[in-house]
């Protein structure tokens, strides 16, 4: 009886996951004319993906290399259909039904619970429409003359230290990400964080970990489950991370609510040091009308949201734009020439938002260093209905991945893909690339909503740092590119600063 039991046990554990694994593949027989590695019972194709952030990028590549712009790859028993063909891009992005994120960004839920990068259905369309006002063009002219200039020449600051005291190379990466974390804190929260007087990197390490094991997660066949997550050696560090992350907002939160409410009973206060508006945090805070219409978690979701979104993706932006520039000589003089014909010498001048504008050739090489380096290499999506693309009905709830990354290295839209050519960008050579072979802001309704808060601080940024700097790579430490939700390099940009004067 007992060994009866025993084999019944056996059959059941072991053979409804593999029931359950060909059902599923049934489930997407309609799609077997889309290429892709042949996936293995349960685990999917996940032997072939690797598990390091930089194999994860390069395993895409070669997939789409092999298989061409439209592949099915199976992370564990989850098909993803990874895309890199610009129609099929433009009809996904461009909808208004297949607005859901896919299956996997749930892991962010316990860090951004149902902020606005996740958030879906009503909530999402009502925080949207909420927040966009506070990335109105006049609030970013104000956050250039009231934070931007300012935190950026502290970051000059620090860097012109750090040269003085080495003739090694400087890892930018680290000191760039406290400057960007200033910037954001100041201007949509309100709070002056000083990170980069105090360096206290606990926030941006936490940041950092929760990151790498969510992409592990993410592209694993079993840390997806909870309870093997659970028992794995990486949940412990996991927690900690995640006390660390809400610890930090909670504090931003609580102290700029005890300001907001004396800034409401005394309007005078502003003139005595409390910082006036903090464009992103009192509207939620006014909106909020002490928690009748967004309770404290509410406002804790996108503060996070924000937080996170608002400087990690700069951080890779700028640091990547930089390396890109360093590696290319007559670039950089010719950006040089700009910046000084525009803006003069002094470093320190405060650079006005009009200046920006007429940096053209700064920005044709932005458009090109985030060809190379996409600071967002993948997003996602999950199909709301049924749908036919290229014949071929998609079911419900199939994964889109759409590879910004590995658009941007297609030769037959960008010939000699992995030469840095600014050029490409000149209105006049254009031609008739496809609108959506060049997204790096995503698009369409749910496309970045920071993407002009992004490069106004990206421009001045970098404008400021090359009239301080002449800035050389450290060919013994090239970066190690992977892609960790943002592009990252796994062991940080090195480079030289060569001070102008
Ligand atoms: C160079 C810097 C940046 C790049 C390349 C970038 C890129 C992107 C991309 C590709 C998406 C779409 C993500 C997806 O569909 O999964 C996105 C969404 C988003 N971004 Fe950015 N981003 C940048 C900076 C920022 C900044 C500075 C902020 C905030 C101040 C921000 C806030 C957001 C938010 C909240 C979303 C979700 C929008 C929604 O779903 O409605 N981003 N970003």
């Amino acid at each position: 009886m007992v060994v009866f039991a025993l084999f019944i046990s056996f059959v059941v554990i072991f053979c409804t996951p593999l029931i359950w694994w060909y059902l599923t593949l049934a489930k997407y027989s309609s799609l077997e004319k889309i290429p892709g590695p042949t996936p293995l019972p349960i685990i999917g194709n996940s032997n072939v993906i690797g598990t390091t952030t930089v194999d994860l990028l390069h395993s895409f590549m070669n997939l789409q290399n092999k298989y061409g712009s439209l592949i099915k790859v199976w992370l564990g028993p989850r098909l993803h259909l990874m895309i890199t063909k610009p129609e099929i891009v433009e009809f996904f992005l461009n909808s208004n039904t297949h607005l859901s994120k896919s299956n996997g960004y749930d892991l962010f839920k316990p860090w951004l619970g149902d902020g606005l990068l996740v958030s879906t259905g009503s909530k999402w369309r009502n925080r949207r429409k909420m927040i966009t006002p506070t990335f109105h063009f006049k609030i970013l002219e104000k956050f250039l003359e009231t934070s931007f200039n300012k935190q950026i020449n502290i970051l000059l600051d620090v860097l012109l230290k750090e040269v003085s005291q080495t003739e090694k190379s400087i890892e930018i990466h680290s000191i760039i990400n406290l400057c960007s974390l200033d910037i954001i804190c100041e201007t949509a929260f309100g709070t002056e964080l000083n990170a980069q007087a105090k360096c206290n990197p606990k926030y941006v390490e936490a940041v950092t970990g929760f990151l790498e094991i969510f992409t592990l997660r993410f592209f694993s066949a079993w840390l997806r489950n909870p309870l093997i997550f659970r028992f794995s050696d990486k949940y412990k560090k996991y927690v900690e991370y995640l006390e660390i992350l809400h610890d930090f907002t909670k504090k931003i939160i609580k102290k700029r609510k005890e300001e907001f409410k004396l800034l409401q009973d005394n309007p005078k206060m502003s003139e005595e040091g409390i910082k006036r508006r903090a464009a992103l945090l009192d509207m939620l805070l006014e909106a909020s009308d002490n928690g009748k219409y967004l309770s404290d978690e509410d406002i804790r979701e996108e503060v996070d949201t924000f937080m996170f979104e608002g400087h990690d993706t700069t951080t890779t932006s700028i640091c990547f734009v930089l390396y890109a520039i360093a590696q290319n000589p007559d670039v950089q003089k010719k950006v040089h020439e700009e910046l000084v014909s525009v803006l003069g010498s002094d470093y320190k001048k405060e650079i006005t938002f009009s200046e920006i504008q007429e940096l053209k050739y700064l920005d044709v090489v932005i458009k090109e260093a985030h060809r190379l380096y996409p600071p967002v290499p993948l997003i996602e999506r999950s199909l709301e209905e049924d749908c036919t693309i290229d014949g071929l009905t998609i079911p419900k709830n199939t994964n889109i991945s759409i590879f910004l990354y590995g658009m941007n290295y297609n030769k037959d839209v960008y010939p000699d893909p992995h030469t840095f050519d600014p050029d490409r960008f000149l209105p006049e050579k254009q031609g008739d690339r496809h609108n959506f072979a060049y997204v790096p802001f995503s698009a369409g309704p749910r496309n970045c909503i920071g993407q002009k808060f992004a490069l106004l601080e990206l421009k001045t940024t970098i404008a400021k740092m090359l009239r301080c700097f002449e800035i050389s790579p450290d060919l013994t430490i090239p970066p190690q590119v992977g892609m960790c939700s943002v592009l990252k390099s796994r062991n940080g940009i090195h480079v030289f600063l060569k001070p102008r004067n």
